[in-house]
């Protein structure tokens, strides 16, 4: 199943405040942040787990931890930047690989500017982090170096996904699983998703 729409009573609220055309920049950042952090443990919710002995106040008792999975958060600069804390909260240990892609406005295809990924790629689950996933250029665009890096697991955590985009990963990347709060009605003629956010890496940065 390459999409995973998430339900949770929680993550719907905050969506709905999100799209306040009215919302501070504060409160646009701070939200997107807590629905990062929710898209993470729906996204990480079938990882591997192995028992263990831990040592506690009454002797030893039987624990869990999760099975030699290495992460690594991938945020597209610029708005993937504002859902990165919201990931590393609930995995502090992750490494982070940065990519730079932004679309062109006029032709809408992605234009790839920076690449400084994490060592190890081969055995690391990749969590790929973007508020918009609109044509989908840009996620492929970014899939396609993780790939090329030795990448083997990628999932990508969208706030929200334009069908159009979600049809895309999933004909050239099934392997691919899609998180995302909300599939939105579609694109409108600038590409922009409808209703959508707005301009994402405009709120988060407060650039316009
Ligand atoms: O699915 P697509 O059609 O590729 O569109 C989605 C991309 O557009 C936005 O970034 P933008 O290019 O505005 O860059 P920014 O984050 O630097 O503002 C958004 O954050 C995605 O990266
Ligand atoms: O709706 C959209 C589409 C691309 N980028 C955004 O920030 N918003
Ligand atoms: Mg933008």
């Amino acid at each position: 199943m390459p999409v995973h729409e998430i339900t949770h009573p929680l993550v719907k609220h905050k969506l709905g405040i999100l799209r306040q055309q009215s919302l501070s920049t504060r409160s646009f950042r701070q939200v997107t942040a807590e629905l990062a952090a929710l898209l993470t443990y729906e996204a990480t919710s079938d990882l591997a787990l192995e028992d263990y002995q831990v040592q506690t106040w009454a002797g030893p008792a039987p624990a869990q931890r999760i099975k030699g999975k290495k992460v690594t958060v991938v945020p597209i600069l610029r708005a993937g930047i504002g859902m990165l804390d919201g990931v590393l909260e609930l995995i502090p240990s992750a490494r982070v690989s940065v990519v730079g892609v932004y679309r062109n406005e006029e032709t809408l295809q992605p234009v790839a500017y920076f690449e400084k990924l994490a060592h190890g790629l081969n055995e690391r689950l990749a969590l790929v982090v973007d508020p918009m996933l609109a044509t989908g250029g840009s996620m492929l665009a970014t899939i396609e170096m993780l790939k090329k890096a030795g990448c083997k697991q990628i999932r990508a955590l969208v706030l929200v996904a334009a069908p159009e985009g979600v049809r895309r990963v999933e004909q050239e990347h099934p392997d691919v699983t899609i998180y995302t709060a909300g599939v939105d009605q579609g694109l409108n003629e600038d590409g922009y998703i409808v209703p959508g956010l707005g301009d994402a890496g405009d709120k988060i940065f407060g650039t316009k």
